[in-house]
């Protein structure tokens, strides 16, 4: 569905060039909900940026659904992080998640339907007729999550969404991606600095090694599919498996990159 082939970033630099991205190879199966967990400064958001088509890797390729991704294709959204930047503060609820539906040219009654549907979903579709900033960060990144999902995406791409929320609407937020998820049967790429999120929310986490930066491991989540916060979180596996990755990224923030493990090896 989602293949990303050796992918490097070189950033030009007045000191310098950035190798930021060294050799990043993982593919991701159809609907499948992977989290990409890494090091602070790892290049993180430089992948995504390259996944998205919104920056051209130096080398290597991403190919989507068997077509190379060389501009923002229009089967992938992307919800980022500072949802007050991604909404437009003077159109109401409604009218931010119509606006990529305008784009793509759908009839008035089709965005209606979409757009009905998305905030129904995340649950805020007493609040279509509000404006962004009268809401909550919480609701307000709901409002991104909707935009995103009334886009129909393939693929949804998430650049740690909710590190800007607090911990209970976060852990709110964490079980709605996983229920949209199963709802709409995306393919989602989850980022995340957060190693208990990635185990909580993904069935597969790719850890990313400190920069220049490499695929240093690809870890199957063996929980059971039905998550729950306070359940999920005590079994004795979500520990080990936390633990294992926490020492993973601990020693990549040491010792720099390590050497790359087989592409789309689980364990
Ligand atoms: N436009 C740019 N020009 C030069 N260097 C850049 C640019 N953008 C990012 N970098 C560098 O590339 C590396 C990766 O940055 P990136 O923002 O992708 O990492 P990240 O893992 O998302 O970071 P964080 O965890 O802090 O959000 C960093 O060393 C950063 O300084």
């Amino acid at each position: 569905m989602l293949d990303v082939t050796g992918l490097q970033k070189i950033y030009p630099g007045q000191q310098g060039e950035v190798e930021a991205l060294r050799d990043l190879t993982f593919d991701l199966g159809e609907g499948e909900l992977a989290c990409l967990v890494g090091p602070s400064g790892c290049g993180k958001t430089t992948l995504l940026k390259c996944i998205a088509g919104l920056m051209r890797p130096s080398s290597g390729s991403v190919v989507l659904a068997g077509t190379s991704v060389t501009g923002p294709p229009p089967d992938m959204a992307v919800v980022f992080q500072e949802y007050g930047r991604s909404l437009f503060p003077w159109l109401r609820v409604r009218d931010n998640v119509e606006l990529p539906l305008k784009e793509k040219k759908l009839p008035k009654q089709r965005r209606r339907e979409l757009s009905d549907e998305a905030l129904d979903a995340v649950g805020l579709l007493k609040s279509a007729d509000a404006y962004p900033w009268q809401l909550s960060g919480g609701m307000q990144q709901r409002v991104a999550i909707a935009r995103a999902i009334a886009y129909e995406p393939r693929v949804l791409l998430m650049d740690e969404p909710f590190a800007a929320v607090d911990a209970q609407t976060r852990a709110d937020l964490e079980d709605l991606i996983r229920a949209l998820w199963k709802r709409f049967s995306m393919t989602v790429l989850f980022v995340t600095h957060d190693i208990d999120e990635a185990v909580y929310l993904g069935q597969r986490v790719l850890v990313m090694s400190s920069s220049p930066t490499i695929i240093q491991d690809d870890v199957a989540i063996d929980l059971p599919d039905e998550r729950d916060q306070i359940n999920t979180r005590g079994e004795h596996r979500f520990a080990e498996l936390r633990t294992r990755i926490y020492a993973e990224i601990r020693n990549a923030s040491q010792s720099g990159a390590a050497q790359p493990q087989e592409a789309g090896k689980t364990h």
